[in-house]
């Protein structure tokens, strides 16, 4: 399988360097030269497998040339077997035709461990392979972090920068990161917002003299990787729901826009999916994207879903290449018309194209509360608020009460009590017991103010296991 950037430019790469990247040079993302396709009956004869053997069948050919199957499928099988749920990502029906997947029960609560968890490894065997050493680079709204520096922190090989919005992440979020003391782990908040420190570190993808000829690897999703991990689930659900005989629709909470691409992946790549409905908190350029054909750059809104306090997205750019029929300049064209605009639309047809498959709203504080409590009421659920976006969009936005809903259940109540005892007053959730002592953990962070010289001068510093590279 061979990778192509969304802008034409930069060259084509293989699965083990698409890995080892992150960002393109030309400064586009890497998406499959072809997507795999599987049969109805392929789909169909997959119902039994548990999760790492269904991963193994969906991922294989995304990876075929680099990786031995042994290997892979052994690396698959350690990765899910850390989850605490045996189902990895189980089912919980809401009504009728509705149902939440769960998504957090790998190590750090949140969908990001099932990616995450899988990265980690397949650095740990490319790597030791190589023989190199990596800095790692992430940008977090309060999730990824945790699922990264968890993932990787067995790999001996990579030193890890985490940079998180200061002040702006819950605190078990903020915890769950700091408290990972190795030398090889450092966490960086930077006064400003997400957006902030995206562009950091995609910029830092852009000029990488500062590392001295190390090696910048991505953990966000804009390493391919990430995405590839994501697509599994939706066929997981779709084949506990009667897939692939029967039609499903998703409702996904939206920030980066990476999780749902995955879904549209999914559908391409034969499982029948006929809704995908992007679910946003109040920072919605999705939606206005999705509603109105205008994506544009606003101020940041801090929000009880702070996960997804995200202006700008970085997959929209994947989807734009899809919707562009794989025009590279065109994309560029596009993408370089937002930076110097802030704002880009485009042609009616292919927005309306778009919107056959694709549904969405944006969801406020007040809402994402009331759904809390009114699933809880319903139900005795406990939803966390991003869950709860996409629970409200989906009972909003459905097409077909005859088409099973799935909302993807992306983070576990515990992470976000703030929110949930606003919507559920008697609510307290219980950290899990591998997490049990987290407020008495010892923290290791450094504030930054939001320069990217600072930064990139802090990562040459401590790059090499905390020592200068
Ligand atoms: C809990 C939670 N829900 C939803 C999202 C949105 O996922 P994506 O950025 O892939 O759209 C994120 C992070 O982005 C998250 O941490
Ligand atoms: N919500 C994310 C933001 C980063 O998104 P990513 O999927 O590109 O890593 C987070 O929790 O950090």
């Amino acid at each position: 399988m061979r990778y192509i950037s969304t802008r034409g430019q930069a060259p084509a790469l293989n699965f083990e360097d698409v890995l080892l990247a992150g960002l393109a040079s030309d400064g586009g993302l890497y998406v499959p030269e072809n997507l795999p396709r599987f049969t109805v009956e392929e789909i169909a004869s997959w119902a039994d497998l548990p999760y790492y053997e269904l991963a193994f069948r969906v991922m294989r050919p995304f990876v075929a040339g680099c990786i031995e199957d042994a290997d892979f499928k052994a690396i698959l099988k350690d990765t899910y077997g850390v989850f605490e749920h045996s189902a990895v990502a189980p089912l919980r029906q809401l009504d009728g035709n509705e149902w939440v997947m769960e998504l957090f029960h790998g190590p750090t609560l949140a969908f990001k461990d099932f990616a995450l968890q899988l990265l980690g490894r397949l650095l740990d065997h490319f790597l030791t392979k190589r023989n190199e050493r990596v800095v790692i680079m992430g940008a977090t709204s309060g999730d990824t972090g945790s699922a990264a520096i968890e993932g990787c922190r067995r790999c001996e090989n990579v030193d890890i920068f985490i940079l998180h919005p200061h002040q702006r992440v819950s605190e078990v979020q903020r915890r769950q990161m700091t408290s990972a003391l190795s030398d090889n782990i450092h966490n960086i908040a930077i006064e400003g917002n997400f957006d902030d420190c995206q562009e950091m570190v995609k910029a830092s993808f852009a000029d990488q003299s500062f590392l001295k000829g190390t090696r910048l690897v991505a953990v966000n999703s804009i390493n391919w990787a990430r995405i590839m991990a994501q697509i599994v689930y939706y066929f997981h659900a779709a084949i506990q729901l009667g897939g692939p005989q029967r039609s499903i629709a998703f409702s996904v909470p939206t920030g980066n826009f990476g999780d749902i691409f995955a879904g549209y992946l999914a559908r391409n790549m034969g499982l029948p999916i006929n809704q995908l409905i992007v679910a946003t908190n109040r920072n919605d350029i999705l939606h206005r994207f999705m509603s109105g054909n205008r994506y544009n750059k606003d101020e940041l809104h801090p929000t009880l879903s702070p996960s997804m306090d995200i202006m700008v997205s970085s997959n929209f750019e994947r989807l734009l290449f899809d919707m562009h029929g794989r025009d590279g300049a065109k994309v560029a064209e596009l993408m370089d018309s937002f930076r110097a605009t802030g704002e880009m639309s485009v042609a009616e047809e292919r927005w309306t194209e778009t919107r056959k498959l694709f549904d969405s709203l944006a969801v406020d504080d007040e809402q994402t509360c009331a759904t809390i409590a009114q699933v809880y009421q319903e139900t005795g659920e406990l939803l966390d608020p991003h869950t709860a976006i996409g629970v409200h969009a989906a009972r909003e936005c459905r097409r077909s009460l005859a088409t099973p809903m799935v909302t993807l259940g992306t983070a576990h109540p515990v992470k976000f009590p703030e929110a949930v005892q606003k919507a559920v007053p008697s609510a307290s959730p219980v950290l899990p017991a591998h997490m049990a002592d987290l407020f008495g953990r010892e923290e290791r962070c450094t504030v930054l103010a939001n320069d990217l010289a600072a930064v990139q001068d802090f990562v040459s510093q401590h790059g090499n296991r905390g020592k200068p590279l």
